[in-house]
């Protein structure tokens, strides 16, 4: 075995100085920086990669593990399995750390080489090809009837219908006399609800500054007054924080960021720079001094100017800058907002160099309150609270907690500690701010036994665009390095990781002096080689890195997200309303008035998130979609017209007859036509909870046979890594990381959408009740536009609805699913900002279940009848869901979920605050024997379309 200092190759240049430890000044001087290139990287820079160029890239390590004449095909597995090996290390969970693994690996070598050898003929066999990518399959044609509606106005009725609209509101001057249009009004909407400045303050409002100073911690201070959301974050654990940004790129970008919201444009880039930089110019042009009597202006004055240049040169920036004058919408509270940045970007000038503002962070509660008191049970009691039971580990991770943990509820008993955590990784973000887009490799240490045993494995994790970010799961020590696309010998920048700079820059011009990156950026905008687009694309990253810092020091969280953002969890305000169901003490549990119709209007719009207070807390949901206890005959897919309100009424009664609210003579509720489900928490940090018996058995027999092909229409494909694979956003570079990687995953899996199959459907709508969502968010919307050009086999699942495709895996023994993340790193350009927030994720085998000739056989059925011989048929052992970095006050390895036939869990990727939940990272664990069968299901906000 080599040892492992030979995983990481000598440390590069450039890995100390590129992140959190960046004083304003270089901020300021950073704002001047650029490259020198040739190259238009504007032109085509919305064009985005296509797949065959990933796919090309994905195998170029092939190359580099040459040196042997081999037929293309063969030279192809080579690659696959030395890129498989090195991503397995990369993102190895595996407890013993690279010894342990290794040491398994070079036992492995042969079964592996055998058995990608077999995938890779199956896969070779299948559409896709060697190298395609698992991306969700196109959406078949499904979408509520919309025939009878003018094409113009299809998306506001539907945006009405699903309640994301919300124009009339008369918050809104609309100065240009009616001239707005429908899809104008539509879009500005849109805009309203996920504007990227909202949430950010820079002066308080007038009637919030009477009743808090700005650094109160209240969340009362965060209203602006054309809404009164904010009551909506009691109990999120929200307070508010203040940022400070440089005067300069801040304000240009915030500036422009107010901007792209009023006019509702989908980017910054999108607004003509010229034009909006011209108001700073003014701004700077106001005399300190009063000409008339020598005084300086006081700030009223100085506001009051800034408002009448904003007066005057608006109107005009507006129609210069939007293709239409009737996208003009500049509400009141954006414009006071707007006034006050400007205004602090005058003071700035003045007085300091900083802009100051506020917004939201979420405060993580203590350890200690993830445990209730009234929850403690005498030692001798072995179940803890009503989510343990004896198939779950959770019960293991409660139990023993509880008894160690004294104090009020939600007044943290700081004597208890969170238990230090046996696992190092962690999410890392690569950003360029170069205007050449870059490589970026893992160097991932030496192979250790086998044809090419000692060599230096370099992996591929993806192409960086210019100005955009890329993300992976890492570990301390790991090394990675940067190339230009063209060269992958010419190593630009090689970084270290170490878990106090996740966030990493390549930024070529960080080594000159301040006054050196002036006059490059000077003679570079000179000679037409950088564009205003590229400054500010360069600036928002910089504006990102200010609040990171800020966000870091205030919560001692890396800064995942992109700055500003929208908060998306305030459409899960209406969880306000939605958490009357939550149990607040053990005897509540027993009231059913937990739960809620979940027809009951407090559905969430989106982004809906259960609080997860303490450990065994619960929640309760009625469901009208029921279990199915037979299935009907001949199933169909489904196709638009089956949503149409009429049709689907009847569908719902055809189905009744097949379903009911119980199965197995066990009923779970009174009434014939709703069944109630109920949510415990399982990990408060990360936010994990589970249902059980989501599924009955013959819904869960029905996805396996799907996943097994009994049924056809799933292929299974050797799985792929992270959702950067399946969701190719041609303007979201952020989310391309080549399938190079992939490798970690060794599961099979397919993809099924809800239409192709009634129960899957029927799943779906179960799941939208489970997350208080609504269900309709879930149906394709978009290709009832025919103005959306999807191409031909794109699937945009945030654009088209907040739900992907079911994905079925497989995993038979020894495969895995190495720690990741799901969620995504959404392009620093896209306004919306859409995050795959939640997981839902189906548990189809259990532990100790069998599969015998297709036909699931649950653990509990084979030890009463003793007719199936378990030692020849292994059931399912190991393939738990570990979320190794759940925090307690009591376990080092995190909560591990053992898999129990149809169950399912609910963990959230994101925060409340919208950063993504780091601690959400999680491994399918090692299958040990038998064959485990899940399914995921990822819901997304908001929605874009
Ligand atoms: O198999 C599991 O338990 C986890 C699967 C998973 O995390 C994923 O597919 O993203
Ligand atoms: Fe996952």
């Amino acid at each position: 075995m080599e040892d492992d200092d030979d995983v990481h190759p000598s440390e590069g240049p450039g890995t100390s100085d590129e992140s959190y430890d960046c004083d304003e000044g270089d901020e300021y001087d950073d704002y001047y920086d650029g490259e020198c290139d040739d190259d238009d990287h504007d032109e085509g820079y919305d064009e985005g990669d296509d797949g065959d160029r990933r796919v090309a890239r994905a195998t170029t390590p092939s190359t580099k593990y040459g040196g042997v004449v081999v037929g293309e095909a063969r030279q192809h597995l080579f690659a696959m399995i030395f890129a498989m090996i090195a991503a397995a290390y990369a993102h190895s969970s595996l407890r013993g750390g690279y010894a342990t693994w290794r040491e398994e690996l070079s036992r492995d070598w042969t079964s592996l080489t055998t058995s990608l050898a077999s995938r890779s003929s199956s896969r070779s066999s299948s559409k896709a090809g060697v190298g395609g990518y698992a991306r969700t399959p196109p959406s078949p044609y499904a979408a509520p009837s919309m025939d009878a509606i003018p094409v113009a106005d299809r998306r506001l009725v539907l945006e009405r219908a699903l309640g994301v609209g919300g124009v009339d509101d008369d918050d809104h001057d609309h100065d240009d006399g009616g001239r707005r249009a429908t899809t104008a009004a539509t879009t500005a909407t849109r805009g309203e609800d996920f504007r990227r400045t909202r949430g950010l303050i820079f002066c308080a409002t007038p009637a919030s500054s009477s009743s808090s100073s700005s650094s109160s911690g209240s969340i009362g201070m965060m209203a602006d007054d054309d809404n009164d959301y904010h009551d909506d974050f009691d109990g999120l654990h929200l307070t508010s924080m203040e940022f400070v940004l440089p005067r300069d790129p801040g304000v240009r970008v915030l500036h422009r960021h107010y901007l792209a919201d009023e006019l509702g444009v989908d980017s910054i880039v999108d607004v003509d720079g010229a034009t909006s930089d011209g108001i700073l110019e003014e701004i700077d042009d106001i005399p300190i001094v009063d000409d008339d009597n020598d005084d300086r202006i006081d700030d009223d004055e100085l506001l009051e100017r800034i408002g009448s240049i904003i007066d005057s040169r608006l109107p005009s920036m507006i129609s210069s800058s939007s293709s239409s004058s009737s996208r003009y919408r500049y509400s009141r509270a954006g414009r006071r907002q707007h006034l006050c940045l400007l205004r602090q970007y005058a003071l700035s000038g003045r007085s300091g160099r900083s802009i100051r503002g506020t917004t939201m962070a979420y405060d993580r509660p203590h350890v200690s309150t993830y445990y209730r008191v009234d929850d403690v049970r005498p030692s001798s009691s072995s179940s803890s609270s009503s989510s343990s039971s004896s198939s779950s580990s959770s019960s293991k991770d409660h139990d023993g907690g509880l008894a160690v943990i004294s104090g009020r509820v939600g007044q943290p008993n700081h004597k208890v500690l969170p238990a230090s955590l046996s696992f190092t990784g962690f999410a890392a973000k690569f950003i360029n701010l170069s205007v050449n887009d870059v490589d970026l490799y893992w160097d991932g240490g030496r192979v250790p036994s086998g044809p090419k045993a000692g060599e230096i494995l370099t992996v591929l994790v993806g192409t960086v665009r210019s100005m955009e970010s890329i993300g992976t799961s890492t570990f301390p020590g790991h090394s990675f390095h940067v190339t230009p696309t063209y060269d992958a010998d010419h190593v630009l920048q090689r970084w270290t990781i170490t878990g106090d700079e996740p966030i990493l820059y390549h930024d070529p011009l960080s080594d000159m002096s301040a006054v050196e990156r002036i006059r490059e950026i000077d003679r570079l905008t000179r000679e037409g080689k950088w564009t205003e687009r590229r400054r500010f694309e360069r600036d928002a990253w910089l504006v990102d890195r200010s609040f990171g810092r800020d966000y870091l020091v205030k919560t001692g969280r890396a800064w995942l997200a992109n700055f500003p953002q929208p908060y998306h969890s305030r459409q899960g305000g209406e969880m306000g309303r939605a958490v009357v169901s939550t149990t607040t003490t053990a005897s509540d549990r027993a009231d059913d008035d937990r739960y809620y119709p979940s027809e009951a209007g407090a559905k969430a719009r989106g982004g809906h998130m259960w609080p997860a207070e303490y450990i065994g807390q619960t929640h309760g949901v009625v469901t009208s979609n029921l279990y199915y206890t037979s299935l009907p005959e001949g199933l169909g897919r489904l196709t638009r017209d089956d949503y149409h309100p009429v049709v689907e009424e009847e569908r719902f009664m055809e189905m009744r007859k097949f379903q009911s609210s119980g199965f197995k003579g066990k009923k779970v509720d009174n009434d014939d036509s709703t069944m109630k489900l109920t949510l415990s928490v399982l990990s408060c940090a990360p936010r994990v909870l589970e249902a059980k018996d989501f599924l009955s058995p013959v819904e869960v027999q029905h996805l396996i046979d799907l996943a097994s092909g009994a049924k056809g229409g799933v292929i299974m494909k050797r799985s792929k890594v992270s959702a950067s694979n399946i969701n190719d956003d041609e303007n979201d570079s952020s989310r391309k990381v080549t399938g190079s990687k992939a490798d970690a995953r060794s599961s099979t899996g397919g993809w099924i959408h809800r239409e192709e199959d009634v129960i899957v459907d029927t799943i779906f709508r179960r799941i939208a009740d489970l997350l208080n969502i609504d269900e309709r968010r879930m149906r394709d919307l978009v290709q009832d536009f025919p103005e959306v050009d999807l191409g031909e086999d794109e699937w945009h699942p945030t654009h088209d609805r907040i739900v992907e495709a079911m994905q079925l895996l497989r995993y038979e023994p020894g495969e895995v699913y190495a720690p990741h993340h799901d969620f995504t790193y959404p392009s620093n350009k896209n306004r919306y900002q859409p995050k795959r927030y939640a997981t839902v994720l189906l548990y189809l085998t259990g532990e100790g279940d069998v599969i015998e000739n297709g036909v699931l056989r649950r653990s509990a059925s084979l030890s009463k009848n003793g007719n199936i011989d378990a030692r020849k048929e292994a059931g399912l052992q190991g393939g738990g869901t570990l979320f190794p970095r759940a925090i307690t006050a009591n376990h080092h390895d995190g909560i591990n979920v053992v898999p129990q036939s149809g169950n399912a869990i609910v963990f959230y990727n994101v925060l409340p605050d919208g950063n993504m939940d780091d601690l959400s990272q999680h491994s399918g664990e090692k299958v040990e024997e038998g064959v485990k069968y899940v399914a995921n299901v990822w819901v997304w906000d908001p929605i874009v379309n």
